[in-house]
């Protein structure tokens, strides 16, 4: 059984409080436990295929628990673009680089090429992450609890400026499939209405809501997914970014001066965007984030390939990447029909 001594690790898809953390934690322990080395793969898969790898030496991943964004940069690059070289690329590039595996830290896109990766022989492990927690396999994602955090703290804010105005405030939250994000924040937040991608609502429904809570004295607030799609209308997203995907964000504008014209009541939108992704991340994402880094080295010296880490209740387990690839995690409509009682 080949035995690693050297190890790449990548981050790869949109940037998540906690991928240092990972690193810190697989390059650590590599080092302490299994004397093996590390190489830091640049930007994602785009590492693999442009040849763009430098050693990962302890010293380098010093004080990094704490500290957002990812030092190894990452992108939306995939090794099976066209041109891009597929698996013979990665292949010949880790062969160059003494490479005996992979690390690839991301979301289900990047853990979707870690399977095919694997699929064709290439031994790699996978670290789930996503501020959207919308992978399944695993109870949560590292980045999740740092962004809710972060849109509590800004509903909270925005909830005592709205007061004094008696205004409706319209707050959108990031969660492209799925409304893990808004649910969280909304339900902390004291939201009077939380709209997920899971679940159409009618403009009508919207404005009972909102006419609801001011009726009872209240400055009424709306949470709102950016892949949110209100029952009976077509929000137009012709934009694509550079991967060809819809660029969400700005349902939230959409929303606020249709809620304003129905209900009368003056509304303002913020949209909170990349703030939710950026800075330091909470110290439940740090653990969260080191422990996957620990258990994501174990997994490689064990030859779990095709496998990722995953959190089950309080433990790290591993999980086959082709059963976390299956299905996106939504919010269930238990979930939502709880939430939805305190709305209005
Ligand atoms: N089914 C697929 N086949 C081939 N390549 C893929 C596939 N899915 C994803 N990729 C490649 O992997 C890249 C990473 O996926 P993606 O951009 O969705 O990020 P992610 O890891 O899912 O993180 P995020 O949660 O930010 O979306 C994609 O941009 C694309 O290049
Ligand atoms: O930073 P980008 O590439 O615009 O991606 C934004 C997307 O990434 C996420 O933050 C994580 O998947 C989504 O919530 C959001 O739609
Ligand atoms: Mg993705």
């Amino acid at each position: 059984m080949l035995v690693p001594v050297r190890v790449g690790i990548l981050t790869s898809g949109g940037d998540c409080p906690g991928l240092n953390a990972v690193i810190r934690g697989a390059v650590m322990k590599g080092d302490r436990i299994y004397g093996v080395e590390f190489l830091g793969i640049r930007d994602g898969f785009r590492g693999l295929v442009d040849d763009d790898i430098r050693p990962l030496p302890r010293h380098d991943v010093r004080g990094l628990s704490r500290q957002g964004g990812t030092i190894l940069g990452t992108s939306r690059i995939g090794p099976f673009a066209e041109g891009a070289g597929g698996s013979a690329r990665v292949r010949e590039v880790m062969e160059r680089h003494e490479m005996d595996a992979i690390i690839a830290v991301g979301g289900e896109g990047t853990l979707t090429v870690a399977r095919m990766l694997n699929d064709d022989g290439i031994p790699i492990v996978g670290v789930p992450k996503t501020i959207d927690n919308d992978l399944s396999a695993t109870d949560y994602t590292f980045g999740f609890d740092t962004a809710v955090s972060i849109a509590t703290e800004s509903i909270d804010r925005l909830r005592t400026t709205a007061e004094s105005h008696s205004r409706c405030m319209v707050v959108e939250v990031m969660g492209r499939h799925v409304g893990w994000i808004a649910l969280h924040s909304g339900l902390a937040g004291g939201a009077h209405a939380i709209l997920i991608p899971e679940q159409p609502v009618s403009m009508e429904q919207i404005c009972a809501w909102v006419d609801a809570a001011r009726d009872r004295g209240r400055a009424p607030l709306v949470v709102v997914a950016e892949g949110f799609k209100p029952e009976g209308t077509e929000i137009v997203r012709d934009a694509l970014d550079g991967f060809g995907r819809p660029r969400l964000g700005g349902v939230g504008e959409w929303l606020g001066p249709i809620i304003e014209e129905q209900t009368g009541i003056e509304t303002r939108v913020m949209t909170l965007g990349h703030l939710q992704r950026g800075g330091v991340p909470t110290s439940y994402d740090r653990v969260l984030a080191t422990r996957f880094g620990l258990a994501a080295i174990d997994a490689v010296m064990d030859a779990k390939w095709g496998h990722m880490v995953s959190l089950r209740g309080i433990d790290i387990e591993t999980v086959p990447l082709h059963d976390a690839t299956r299905d996106l995690k939504s919010v269930p409509q238990s979930r939502w029909d709880e939430a939805a009682v305190l709305f209005g």
